[in-house]
């Protein structure tokens, strides 16, 4: 287990993927599943009994119309008996046709559940699983695995009890009419059934290595057929290693896809021969029974007809448990993801944050207290399968810890800055603070109430998030915005990019407010991006407010536009902002300075030049860095320190 080892066209099998077994209790977890179309299951089990009985029962009327109408002569029996076979091939018809619709209906409703399941679940994961996740993996769990899941119901339920009914209903009308051929038919099926199991398990490996490298596939088009990742590897002219490096998966794909071809064709072709050795043995018997006066030759031609539909259903009862393999491990795939438990959820009897506070038009506080934190390890928040690099086997050392102990207190209605070196562990305050992640020590309390106490829901609410890389989604400015507060009129949105200093540029646009952004928002410049983000959070009103600003690459009309915003956006709410503009550091109310995880100086712009400590310092590198002019007073629209 685990080493790789060459299969067969130099195919590389990994052994920890193929291998993989399902998990004990994944039929069990199933049924709950099933259950849900337990009606249409019943209907469709009662159709599917009524094909297996036709199957079986219209050879004996066959052996009667040759037996007891063409052989006597009888002209009324042919008739009659010949329009009973008729009246059971459009019953056949018609019951296939429900059994098909059916299995449709139940297949695709259980793809919809699964689905929604899925989906609803991944959202409720914490962030750091989706720092760890490779999207295309995940998507194509959400596809290529819901998909193969849903038809370990349909399969496992129709068609294997189609297949096992036909089977012992053609055998008990094959030994009603003759135990000699019966019997020399039964002791066939043996032979059908090696190679099946054989080829059927190589199928098997096969197929789950497939999966994976689908999955490998769509996550490197996921991640380089994005803007950013497109404009990576052009800036580093690095398209024809990439497109060497998907030609690999596809590459293992394409012999697989062959070998699976080759393996089915062959079981195709062993399958056709022993059904026609064995119907020539068939005839060769019946024919000397015949002679022999055992039996008369309608029996014979029941007796071949009943032999073709027996090993049909054989073939596919071997080709049953491949499939219902499959299946059972895509929904173990599937049960995978479900059974990761969110991090980050609302604990029993959490309560709403009370929002009379801010309508009294006091914004809650933030505080912190004593609180650590490291960032979770993927044992703990992701799925090995779903990563794209192996685990380290070590994860945690005591230097992973971001925050040591860190208290601090942003007042109501006032605002905070946040500034230190890059690394500082600025950004991790601010995810905190939006519960993006949990401290491991300590806590983070708004308005007096540890955030844990209170659902997810309220302080996502009250806590109103810009960061650095402010994200829009591939739509309009107007559907970007309104995320914020789906029922907003076009007023609200208008007054809200007023605030934000964004109206001006977006009336100007031909399409306005319908302007598609592009993808995460790269058709438009990046101060507007932050605008458009700044007026998203002003819709959204949120008291509190955590702003980690962008850097200062932005031109000093943007910068001043920014700051209008920002003034605008801030004022009367509690606003933690993790500064690196100046005007920001001067205005602020009180001045954090971080330095590896904790708070070392705290004051404003003024008491802590005066302190002459390590924002006195961070201050004048920066303005000695700029223009040489450390000792002048500083000008609103320079840098601050702390510019990561
Ligand atoms: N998702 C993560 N998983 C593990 N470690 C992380 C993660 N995000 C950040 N870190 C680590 O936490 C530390 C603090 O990072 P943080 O982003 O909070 O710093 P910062 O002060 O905001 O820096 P910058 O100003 O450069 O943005 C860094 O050492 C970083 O490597």
């Amino acid at each position: 287990m685990g080493s790789p080892r060459m299969g067969p066209v130099g195919l590389r099998l990994d052994d920890s993927i193929t291998d993989q077994k399902v998990t004990p209790g994944t039929v069990r977890r199933i049924l709950p599943y099933a259950a849900r179309y337990r009606r249409q299951l019943a209907v469709l089990m009662l159709v599917t009994i009524l094909d297996s009985v036709i199957t079986a029962a219209s050879p004996l009327i066959l052996k009667m119309v040759i037996d007891d109408g063409i052989l006597p002569r009888r002209l009324s029996v042919v008739v009659w008996l010949s329009s009973a076979i008729a009246a059971l091939a459009v019953a056949d018809a018609l019951a296939i046709y429900v059994q098909t619709r059916l299995s449709g209906r139940i297949g695709e409703g259980l793809i919809y559940d699964l689905r929604t399941k899925v989906f609803r679940h991944v959202q409720r994961q914490p962030l750091a699983f989706f720092t760890r996740t490779q999207t295309g993996s995940l998507v194509s769990r959400l596809n290529t695995d819901v998909v193969g899941a849903q038809q370990a119901v349909t399969t496992l339920l129709a068609q294997t009890t189609s297949t096992v009914l036909t089977v012992i209903l053609v055998l008990a009308s094959m030994f009603y009419l003759s135990w000699q051929i019966a019997l020399v038919s039964l002791v066939m099926i043996p032979l059908f059934l090696v190679p099946a199991k054989l080829i059927g398990r190589r199928l098997q490996r096969l197929t789950r290595q497939m999966m994976q490298l689908d999955a490998e596939m769509s996550s490197l088009m996921s991640e380089r057929f994005n803007v950013s990742g497109a404009m990576l590897s052009k800036l580093y002219g690095r398209p024809e290693d990439e497109a060497q490096a998907f030609a690999k998966p596809a590459g293992r794909v394409r012999a697989i896809g062959v070998i699976s071809v080759v393996y089915a064709r062959t079981f195709g072709i062993i399958a056709a021969l022993l059904t026609a050795l064995t119907t020539a043995l068939v005839y060769g018997l019946g024919g000397s029974l015949v002679i022999g006066g055992a039996f008369k030759v309608g029996t014979l031609v029941a007796m071949v007809t009943l032999l073709l539909r027996l090993y049909g259903p054989v073939n596919q009862l071997s080709g049953v448990q491949i499939n219902v393999m499959t299946a059972l491990i895509s929904f173990d795939r599937v049960f995978e993801v479900l059974d990761l438990q969110p991090l980050i959820t609302d604990r029993p009897g959490a309560r709403h944050l009370p929002e009379a506070a801010y309508e009294n038009g006091i914004a809650p506080s933030v505080e912190f207290d004593r609180v650590s934190f490291r960032y979770p390890s993927a044992a703990q928040v992701s799925l090995a399968s779903l990563e794209a690099a192996p685990r380290p086997a070590k994860e945690h050392t005591d230097d992973d810890q971001v925050l040591h102990e860190l208290s601090f207190r942003a007042p109501a209605g006032r605002l905070t800055a946040l500034v230190g070196l890059s690394g500082a562990g600025k950004t991790t305050v601010a995810h905190l603070v939006s519960r993006l992640y949990d401290a491991t020590s300590g806590s983070v309390r708004i308005g007096g109430h540890d955030i844990r106490d209170l659902t997810l829901q309220s302080v996502r609410g009250a806590v109103g998030v810009v960061s650095q890389d402010a994200h829009m989604f591939h739509d309009t400015i107007r559907a970007n915005v309104a995320y914020a507060r789906s029922d907003a009129t076009d007023h609200d949105l208008v007054e809200a990019c007023r605030a934000a200093r964004i109206w001006d540029t977006i009336s100007a646009l031909p399409d306005g407010l319908d302007t598609v952004v592009g993808e995460r928002g790269h058709r438009l410049s990046g101060g507007e991006r932050q605008r458009v983000a700044l007026a998203r959070l002003l819709l959204k009103s949120p008291p509190v407010v955590v702003l980690d600003e962008a850097t200062a690459h932005l031109d000093s009309e943007s910068e001043a536009a920014i700051q209008r915003a920002l003034r605008t956006a801030l004022s009367g709410r509690t606003s933690l902002v993790i500064a690196h503009r100046l005007s920001t550091v001067i205005e602020a109310d009180q001045i954090l300075v971080m330095e590896a995880g904790r708070v070392r100086e705290c004051g404003t712009h003024d008491e802590l030049l005066a302190e002459d400590g390590l924002y006195a310092k961070l201050y004048r590198t920066q303005f000695a860095g700029q223009n040489g002019a450390a000792d002048r007073p500083a000008h609103p629209a320079r840098p601050a320190p702390g510019t990561s």
